[in-house]
């Protein structure tokens, strides 16, 4: 069942554009996992866009603290999460840390940003889940720096099985404020076009 606040994101999402289709095989996008996809979801428009941003800050903040009321730390994922921690971790006032993919190759080496201290409760702030390995990705750097990570926020998840398994798999619940199937919904697309883009994401 698609939640009103999930329908309010999916709508403000499609409102600034950031939501491209290339429904032609020869066309398809990319995604950072290597799949090919007739659809991409650019959440870094949300910047440009301070109410927006703002709406997705205030959602977030109110999903931690219902989900997550022992958090003590949020870390973002780079990029596409450090605005959102940073904007998140001002309304909820804690410090904020950022992961990066790998570890940096000069300065301090750092692959996490910022202070944290082992045993401290980390919530991750991602944008988007396509495969989930991104932030289990982040999840796991943290896990290895001794913190306790509570789960993962992210704004959007295309809600793919193997996603939905991995992170089963590594005992990190994840939360998001809205999901493929209410974008599509809201994305006022012929009968047929939803159908097949429902299909295309439940074969993968
Ligand atoms: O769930 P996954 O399959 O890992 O895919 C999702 C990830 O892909 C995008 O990041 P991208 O690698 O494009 O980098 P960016 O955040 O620096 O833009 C997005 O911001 C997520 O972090
Ligand atoms: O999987 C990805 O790389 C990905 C998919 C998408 O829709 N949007 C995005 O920013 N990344």
């Amino acid at each position: 069942m698609t939640t009103p606040n999930e329908i309010l994101i999916a709508k403000n999402l499609l409102g600034i554009g950031a939501v491209a289709l290339r429904p032609e095989p020869e066309n398809y996008f990319t995604w950072t996992s290597g799949i090919k996809s007739p659809i991409y979801c650019d959440n870094r428009l949300t910047m440009s866009y301070p109410l927006i941003r703002k709406l997705i800050a205030q959602s977030m903040a109110d999903l931690i603290k219902e989900k997550f009321p022992g958090v003590e730390v949020l870390a973002g994922t780079a990029t596409a999460g450090i605005p959102h921690a940073a904007w998140v971790s001002d309304i909820l006032n804690l410090p904020m840390t950022y992961v990066r993919d790998s570890k940096k190759k000069h300065g301090k080496t750092n692959q996490i940003e910022g202070k944290l201290f082992p045993g401290q409760n980390v919530v991750v702030i991602e944008d988007l889940i396509s495969t989930g390995i991104s932030s289990l990705g982040a999840v796991q750097a943290l896990r290895e720096a001794g913190v306790n990570v509570l789960g993962v926020v992210a704004i959007f998840s295309y809600v793919l099985s193997k996603a939905s398994q991995a992170f089963a798999q590594a005992n990190c619940p994840l939360y998001t404020l809205t999901n493929y199937d209410a974008l599509i919904e809201q994305a006022q697309l012929e009968a047929q076009q939803v159908q097949t883009l429902k299909a295309w994401r439940d074969a993968l």
